[in-house]
């Protein structure tokens, strides 16, 4: 983020996207949109999130095609978070992490997206091999869509679900938060939440979570629109769209440059973390 910008483009190979990009909808369309990608943002953003839907889709050779989408961003020195929003019973979840997060998977990414809803605690297994091995999770916490506050905003034991997920994060990034720096466990909070994060009273910034923030532009967030959403927390923001970027495409320069543009927008407003 200090060296790129607060950006996080998407790789998320729609169907309509394909074909605005002069793709045919297959295996072959899919792995050219997805290199084209690995080309355009590999070392010029602070990281990338392929989207594991757009890939699945297609089967085992979707997911080849994700494994070496992952690949080329590696190889291009570039983060990556693989947004799968996995969760499971405990046992399970180990199986996600060694699949996302272990240091000799073919399907391994710098981070992976995961869904509390079976409770913060079953992302234990995610949690600890992240952190053995230099890894981060990125945990839903109010999402950017219509649906989320039903769940989210609900209130259990005297406290919002969402403030649950924010106080298990707190606690896991408790030493860097001592240390003054961000923790491997950050938090999803939508682009589009408005004023929900303060309203519910969370503390975002005493989480020392990485906030991903997704549903900018077509989902209708803004960059100004983080101020109201993040507050003190701002600095701890990294934006994320997807259709928004991917519709300059084919081209790989309009690609880039739509990118650097949106890391531009951000840092006027996130501003450049140090530290
Ligand atoms: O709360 C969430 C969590 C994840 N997403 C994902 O981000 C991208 C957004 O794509 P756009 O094209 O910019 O709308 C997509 O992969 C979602 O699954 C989210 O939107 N909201």
């Amino acid at each position: 983020m200090d060296a790129h910008g607060p950006f996080c483009p998407g790789i998320d190979p729609h169907a309509a996207l394909l074909d605005a990009w002069g793709l045919p909808d297959t295996v072959d369309g899919l792995e050219r949109f997805a290199l084209t990608c690995v080309e355009a943002f590999g070392g010029q953003v602070a990281c990338v999130k392929p989207q594991s839907a757009f890939f699945e889709r297609f089967g085992s050779r979707g997911v080849a095609v994700l494994e070496r989408t992952l690949e080329g961003l590696r190889d291009a020195g570039t983060l990556t978070l693989f947004d799968a929003k996995r969760g499971d019973i405990g046992t399970t979840m180990g199986g996600y992490a060694q699949a996302y997060l272990s240091d000799d998977s073919p399907l391994r990414a710098d981070a992976v997206t995961v869904s509390p809803y079976l409770g913060y605690g079953s992302l234990r297994p995610a949690l600890d091999l992240a952190a053995a091995t230099g890894r981060g999770v990125f945990v839903l916490a109010l999402t950017s869509n219509p649906e989320g506050p039903s769940v989210q905003h609900a209130v259990l034991d005297g406290r919002t679900v969402a403030a649950s997920v924010v106080a298990g994060a707190a606690a896991d990034n408790a030493a860097a938060r001592g240390a003054g720096g961000l923790g491997s466990v950050g938090l999803v909070v939508g682009a589009t939440i408005g004023a929900a994060a303060h309203d519910l009273g969370l503390d975002l910034a005493g989480s020392a979570a990485p906030l991903l923030a997704p549903g900018l532009g077509a989902q209708g967030g803004t960059p100004e629109g983080l101020r109201e959403a993040f507050g003190d927390a701002l600095p701890q923001v990294l934006g994320n769209s997807s259709r928004e970027v991917l519709g300059a495409g084919p081209d790989v320069a309009a690609l880039r440059a739509a990118a650097r543009r949106s890391a531009e927008d951000l840092a006027a407003v996130v501003g450049v973390r140090r530290g």
